[in-house]
């Protein structure tokens, strides 16, 4: 939303494996729909105001192409992002292994050692067909110090929170310093 953008707004990148429903999360949440049609995403990006703490985010939602192992992170993913929403399929123990891939990518690129980020176990509805232990995602997410929730876009279960839980990772990032500004000979430090 070139031309409306306020200090407030927040660059939000969905990125995990080929069809694990980043797509149908972001859908989902800008319109609140579900389709059972598959359409492979080239990239797209939506606006959302995301209300946080009593403040309103505008918020920037890129919706990326399906990454595997061989990909290669885009600068545009990596430079310039407050926060990741991390997707796998809860049906796809390969898409979770990607998930540490990307997050690590993502490290390597930005030169960053920590990530706003919030690790989303998508399709949760398939509870019959899981592979991956809600247990195992919690784990992965607190070894990488970042938020974690199972959501279904077909139930429209929880798509808001992972949005919400991801602006509240970019928030704790982004508090204030411990005022007043610790000084040491002379200099402040940022
Ligand atoms: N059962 C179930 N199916 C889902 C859910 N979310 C998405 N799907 C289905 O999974 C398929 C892929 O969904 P997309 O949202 O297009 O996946 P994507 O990750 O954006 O795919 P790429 O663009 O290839 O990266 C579609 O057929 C969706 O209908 C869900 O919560 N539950």
């Amino acid at each position: 939303m070139p031309g409306n953008v306020t200090l407030n707004t927040r660059k939000i990148v969905i990125l995990g494996s080929r069809s694990v429903g980043k797509s149908s999360l972001v859908k989902g949440f800008i319109d609140g729909n579900f389709s059972e049609a598959y359409y492979p995403t080239i990239e797209t990006t939506a606006t959302k105001t995301i209300m946080y703490n009593g403040t309103e985010y505008p918020c920037e939602i890129i919706d990326t192409a399906g990454q595997d192992e061989f990909s290669q992170l885009k600068s545009q993913h990596a430079i310039g992002i407050h926060g990741y929403v991390l997707v796998y399929s809860i049906a796809s123990r390969a898409s979770f292994n990607m998930i540490q891939i990307i997050y690590d990518k993502i490290l390597n690129y930005s030169g960053l050692s920590e990530i706003a980020a919030i690790i989303v176990g998508s399709k949760a509805d398939l509870n019959m067909d899981r592979q991956v232990d809600s247990m195992d995602g919690q784990a992965l997410a607190q070894r990488n110090n970042a938020a974690w929730i199972e959501v279904s876009a077909l139930q429209n279960r929880n798509v808001g929170r992972a949005f919400e839980l991801c602006l509240a990772e970019i928030e704790k990032g982004n508090a204030p310093p411990p005022s007043p500004a610790r000084r040491q000979g002379g200099c402040v430090v940022m």
